[in-house]
């Protein structure tokens, strides 16, 4: 039996303590304690988490943590850390805390310590490495790669480039770094565009090597270099794969000693700490590789070891519990003053809603509460000119991670001033908005007319009190990237645990993916019997478009 959360007293005393802090303005709150900032604050592993700017007070923290303790959060972190079966469905442990075990605790499976499988594929990514780089390795002409490009899709593409972009200060001079994931001709026909193939490297990075997108680009790409001169039985100086999956990967043309290995204990978003992250260790080098898996492995024993009430996961996870089940928000922003972290929204995407878009329990019973929400987000201050609007204005509370490096890997002028200006400025105006008396002695000081400023006020009036967390941190550093990256997995585990519901597997992709085969085959054969209407019709006109 599931333990429904909705049930438990713990649940019950949130929900009623909930209708006293829907009634009271955060600005109050603020006025009412000067010590607010200092006692909703907690750091850990190079990340600072100011939470101060919450619809919550002492109490509300107590009543979060009573839920995580009565939903046996403390026991679950335990379960995953020590390898324990918790990803039921698949019948497998979840163990991306093993692929950056850098202090070398022991973790069994099925009675391996794969903490050495993991050491042994490190140092064979790290042999490849230091092979590329001196030439070793190299293309069918002899010349140096210099060209990585990383062939797969969602983790498999998603978390890796996040890396990559964020640690763009850190590559290695003349490499370049491209990745080729949708199963769109424009995707790969602008990738390779000007492509050298002689000194192109292509890693085919996926799990289980039978992904659709990603085999179709594999085999564009080796038609590709076949049409640029290279022959059959030179594919392999261009071709690595990253899989569990060595049967499909040897069909494919890649040499065995070219391969290396993924395994099942990790879901594919959770992969890039693995061999997925080759083309970013050969971009980076494996010493920036490492500082990366140190930062992550930091913050993972922050998060198996510090008390709940410090918890920087467990905090940002019940936060957002807080603001999902109990004031019904829809959706959650994450708005990084950073351009290297553009993508973190798009990882964060699939990692949450990968791993919390579920509607059923652990035990398989229908869920009876929100889960998982709607990640989105952009970089600051773009989002300003943009969607920012509905956040201070809209009907729909948006709590939002506002999330910035203190210094800047780019000193221009007065530029970092002035966006950690505007990345405070936004947060203040959630906080505190501006009320009709301020618009309205605003408007009168301007010398408008009474009744013109009586009727523009409530267009003005922006009613603040929109809940933000402010994450700092020095520098964007291989190990700050990690630990945020790491942060935010450990956060999505939190509230799976809530929601009695398992983050790791993804049934729901499946459908569409088989779907997506019959309907190929009704366009090949033209056969659409059986079909809707809609499907048939619209068969029917991509095909007139597309034969000959
Ligand atoms: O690495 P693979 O096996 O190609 O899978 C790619 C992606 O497909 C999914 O299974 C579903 O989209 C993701 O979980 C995974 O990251």
């Amino acid at each position: 039996m599931s333990q429904n959360p909705t049930q438990l007293p713990a649940w019950l005393a949130l929900a009623e303590h909930q209708k006293t802090i829907a009634n009271t303005h955060m600005r109050d709150l603020f006025r009412a304690d000067a010590e607010r900032y200092d006692k909703f604050n907690s750091s850990a592993a190079g990340i600072s988490l100011d939470y101060s700017k919450n619809r919550i007070t002492g109490e509300t923290v107590e009543k979060l943590l009573n839920l995580a303790d009565a939903m046996q959060l403390p026991k679950a972190i335990g379960e995953m850390f020590n390898g324990q079966v918790i990803n039921k469905t698949e019948n497998r442990p979840a163990l991306h805390i093993a692929l950056r075990n850098r202090s070398n605790r022991e973790i069994r499976v099925e009675g391996e310590n794969i903490t050495d499988a993991v050491n042994a594929s490190l140092a064979k990514m790290k042999d490849f490495t230091a092979r590329v780089h001196s030439g070793e390795f190299a293309g069918f002409t002899g010349k140096k790669l210099r060209t990585i490009v990383n062939i797969g899709i969602g983790g498999s593409f998603l978390g890796p480039k996040v890396v990559s972009d964020a640690l763009k200060p850190y590559w290695n001079d003349g490499y370049q770094l491209a990745y080729i994931a949708n199963v769109d001709g424009t995707d790969f026909a602008e990738t390779i565009k000007g492509l050298d193939v002689e000194t192109t490297l292509f890693i085919v990075a996926s799990k289980s090597f039978s992904t659709l997108e990603t085999l179709k680009n594999a085999q564009a790409a080796r038609a590709w270099f076949l049409a640029q001169g290279g022959r059959a039985d030179q594919v392999k100086h261009h071709f690595v794969a990253v899989s569990t999956n060595v049967p499909a990967a040897t069909a494919f043309g890649i040499e065995e000693a070219n391969m290396f290995p993924m395994w099942d204990w990790v879901g594919g978003r959770y992969s890039l700490w693995s061999a997925i992250g080759l083309a970013q260790m050969i971009v980076l080098g494996a010493q920036t590789f490492e500082a990366l898996l140190q930062g992550a492995h930091d913050m993972d024993e922050h998060f198996r070891t510090a008390p709940m009430a410090q918890n920087l996961p467990v905090i940002l996870g019940m936060l957002g519990v807080w603001y999902q089940n109990f004031f019904g928000a829809e959706s959650h922003a994450v708005l990084s003053y950073d351009e290297y972290l553009q993508d973190l929204p798009n990882h964060l995407q699939q990692v949450d809603m990968e791993s919390n878009g579920k509607c059923v329990t652990r035990e398989g019973e229908p869920v009876t509460y929100q889960t998982g929400s709607v990640i989105w987000g952009g970089t600051g201050t773009n989002g300003q000119h943009a969607y920012h609007q509905l956040i201070h204005q809209g009907t729909r509370l948006i709590p939002a991670d506002y999330i910035m490096p203190m210094t800047s890997h780019n000193k221009l002028a007065d530029h970092h001033e002035w966006l950690f200006a505007n990345y405070l400025g936004q947060q203040q105006a959630m906080l505190e908005g501006k009320t009709e008396a301020e618009v309205l002695a605003e408007l009168l000081a301007k010398g408008m007319d009474a009744e013109r400023a009586a009727w523009l006020a409530p267009h003005k009036v922006i009613p603040g009190n929109r809940p933000c967390n402010s994450i700092t941190f020095d520098l964007g550093t291989p190990e700050v990237i990690g630990a945020l990256i790491a942060l935010y997995e450990h956060k999505i585990f939190v509230q799976g645990v809530i929601w009695d519901i398992n983050s790791f597997d993804q049934w729901g992709v499946e459908l569409g993916k088989i779907l997506g085969e019959s309907v190929f085959s009704a366009i090949e054969t033209g056969k659409t019997d059986g079909l809707d209407s809609s499907t048939a019709s619209l068969i029917a006109a991509f095909r007139a478009k597309n034969q000959a």
